[in-house]
This record gives C-alpha cells, structure tokens and sequence, in this order.
C-alpha cells in the first residue's frame, strides 16, 4: 500500500464508470477529497450520486461492473471486494445513510453495537471498546451518554439515533465519512442540530466529508467543495460558495434558479410541462426553474445528456457531449458545458429574467 503526502487528496476518484445491466448509470466521473474537507455529490434524483457512493464504499448493486480509479490514501480500490473493504470499513472509511434503522440493530443497546463496532477493528478488552462507545456518543451530544448506551434503537429520537450512527461512525477514527442524503428523514431544526453535531465531531476527529445530497442549500453551507451531477457525469465542481454562487454551467444556474424566491413562490414550472408528471415519478419535488426532467440512463440523447432541458442549447450540444474542462487554467472550478462562456451574468438570467427582478424588488423590505 502506497500512502500518500498531505498535499495529496484524501480520496481521488478519476473517470469512475458504474454500469448495471448493460447500461451506464455513472459516466467517468472525477473528484476528489482533500483530508479533513467536505465535499458535497449535489444533483437530482437519478443523476448517480448514490452508485458513486456506493461503488466508493465497495457496496456497489449486485452485478454491478465498476472501472475507472478509486484511490484512498493511495491505494487503489476501484472495485475490490469485501477482503479489501473488510480492511478499510470503520478504520478508514465509514458511512452514514439516511436511514439510521437500516444500520442500527433494533435487539441490542446503541453501546453495544458501538462496543461492538470497535472491537471489530481494535483488539481491546470490553470494558475499553465500551468506554470508547460512551465517550463517542458523549462527542456527538448525547446527554448521560453511559445511561444511554443502555438504551435499545427505538428508544431514541430519530435526531439521536442518527447522532448514534455519526457516533458509530467516527468511533473508530476513519479518515474519510461517506454521509447519503443523512439529514432527509429529519425535521429542519433535528437536521441543524445533526449537521452541526458532524461538523464539530469532524473538526476534532480530522475526518473528511463525502456528503450526498440533493439540497443545494446544505451543500453550500456545509461543504467546501461542490461536484453537481447530472445524467452520470460532472456538470461541475470547484468551491461550494463559488459553484452556487456564481455557477458556471446552464444546469448549476437552474438548480440555483429553483431556489430563488420568485420560484419558489409559484411552486410549480414555469417552463414546459412535463415536471407536472415528474411529480408522480420522482420523489422529489420538479424543479421550478428547469424544464423536464432527467434522462433515464437507458434512454441518454446523443451529445449532452442537458441539452433538451437547457435554454442554452446549439446544434454542437447535441452533437457532443462536452468533457469537464478547467474553467481557467489556474483555478479550481470546471465545467462541462461547449456554451458556458455565452452564458448571460449572473447565470439565473438564463432561466427567468421576471424571478430575478421579483429577488430584486423583495430585497429592499428584506
Ligand atoms: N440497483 C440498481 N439497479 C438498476 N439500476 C439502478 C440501481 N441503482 C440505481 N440505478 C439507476 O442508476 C441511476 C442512478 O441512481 P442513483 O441511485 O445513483 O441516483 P441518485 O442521484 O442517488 O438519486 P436519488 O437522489 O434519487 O437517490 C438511476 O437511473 C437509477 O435508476
């Protein structure tokens, strides 16, 4: 095993490719992690950010056909099996989903399955690994951590158990938290208190973040690196309060457009049609500003997957589909788009000129 130097990315992942029967889901996508930072996987239902977790977790679907370059400190783990991973989960590499219940047994006490999460990489006596689940429920603000331990799964609140499995996360000091959408099952003030809870327990324990989520919000305010996803590939990446603020490609500049207060007042789209029946397919909500909705990976257009949604759009998007390029050759931001120098400033122009001037006329009486 090769480690790497601290300038090195934590994680490196380098046209990762994830195919399940026959098709492509996740398409060469390429990001990586830097020690101890958090980088948000933002996009759409469907757009890969879970199989790009997964594969990066070695829990990819069965039958699942995985190329491309994982690298994990170093060490190449693109599609290795459970031998590999069984050496890497907990220790190095840990994750969160969204659901506490799926990791949490419901028949034995949250102090003993940490217990148990700690012996199962540390060879240390019980009454160690047990101290060590107490003190790791303490770090995540579980009030009389050592009487709580005591307590079953369904004893908890929601918030506390998903603080149990952050807990159950960090206890054995990986360098890197695979967190899925973590905060979607909770209610907004629980979600706060969570996110702040793995925001502090990363910042003593050195941990990095992979976070997956399709709320841009919590992507900008908790990451400092963005990778948006669209259809499979990178539509972009750079710094998270630059890629949102100040998006550089037509589908980023939707995704923020939906936020805006203009959208999100009418509720509905104001383009096209068909995110009226998304609403039936997809479990989130349409977007307001774009229209459509994402390609089926059995179903891609030729050339950019974006281009039936994008205002944008010219013959060579439909053509080809463009590679992520730098956005200037010394930064940190790329894009995938042929047109991203002919969009209009600031980019959420491209989508309704009357939701800016609504943001615009609000702001003054705040
Ligand atoms: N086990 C599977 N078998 C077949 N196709 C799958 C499987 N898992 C995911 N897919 C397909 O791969 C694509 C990407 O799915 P993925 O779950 O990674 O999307 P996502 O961005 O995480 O979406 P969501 O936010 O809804 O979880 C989707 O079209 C999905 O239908």
């Amino acid at each position: 095993m090769t480690h790497a130097s601290s300038a090195d990315p934590l994680l490196a992942v380098r046209g990762l490719r994830v195919g399940i029967d026959g098709t492509e889901a996740v398409r060469g996508v390429s990001f990586a992690v830097r020690p101890g930072q958090a980088t948000a996987l933002v996009g759409e239902s469907g757009a890969g950010k879970s199989l790009t977790a997964r594969a990066i977790l070695g829990l990819p679907p069965h039958g699942a056909r995985i190329s491309g370059s994982v690298r994990l400190d170093g060490e190449e783990i693109a599609g290795a099996g459970p031998s590999v991973y069984r050496r890497l989960w907990g220790r190095r590499i840990a994750y969160v989903p969204q659901d506490a219940l799926a990791v949490l047994s419901p028949v034995h006490t949250v102090g003993d399955q940490l217990a148990a999460a700690v012996r199962s990489v540390a060879r240390v006596p019980r009454a160690e690994a047990r101290r060590r689940a107490v003190a790791a429920l303490d770090g995540v603000g579980i009030a009389d951590a050592a009487r709580r331990a005591r307590a079953l799964p369904h004893e908890f609140s929601g918030g506390m158990r998903q603080r149990a499995v952050i807990a159950m996360a960090l206890v054995n000091g990986p360098g890197l938290i695979v967190a899925d959408e973590p905060t979607t099952a909770l209610d907004p003030r629980v979600r706060d208190q969570v996110l702040d809870v793995l925001a502090q327990a990363r910042a003593a324990s050195g941990a990095a973040l992979l976070l997956i989520t399709h709320d841009l919000e919590l992507a900008e305010t908790r990451a400092d690196e963005a990778v948006v996803l669209y259809a499979g590939r990178v539509a972009e990446s750079g710094p998270a309060h630059q890629v949102f603020g100040d998006p550089r490609s037509p589908y980023t500049a939707g995704l923020v457009a939906s936020k805006l207060p203009g959208w999100r007042t009418t509720g509905t789209a104001r383009r096209g049609q068909d995110s009226l029946s998304a609403t039936a397919r997809t479990p989130q909500a349409p977007l307001p500003a774009i229209a459509g909705t994402p390609p089926s990976p059995l179903d891609l257009p030729r050339g950019c997957a974006f281009a039936p949604r994008c205002p944008l759009a010219a013959q060579v998007c439909r053509d080809e589909e463009p590679a992520p390029a730098a956005t200037d050759p010394a930064g940190p931001r790329t894009v995938a788009c042929h047109r991203a120098h002919q969009l209009p400033m600031p980019a959420v122009m491209l989508y309704d000129l009357q939701g800016l001037q609504d943001l615009q006329l609000r702001e003054p009486t705040g």
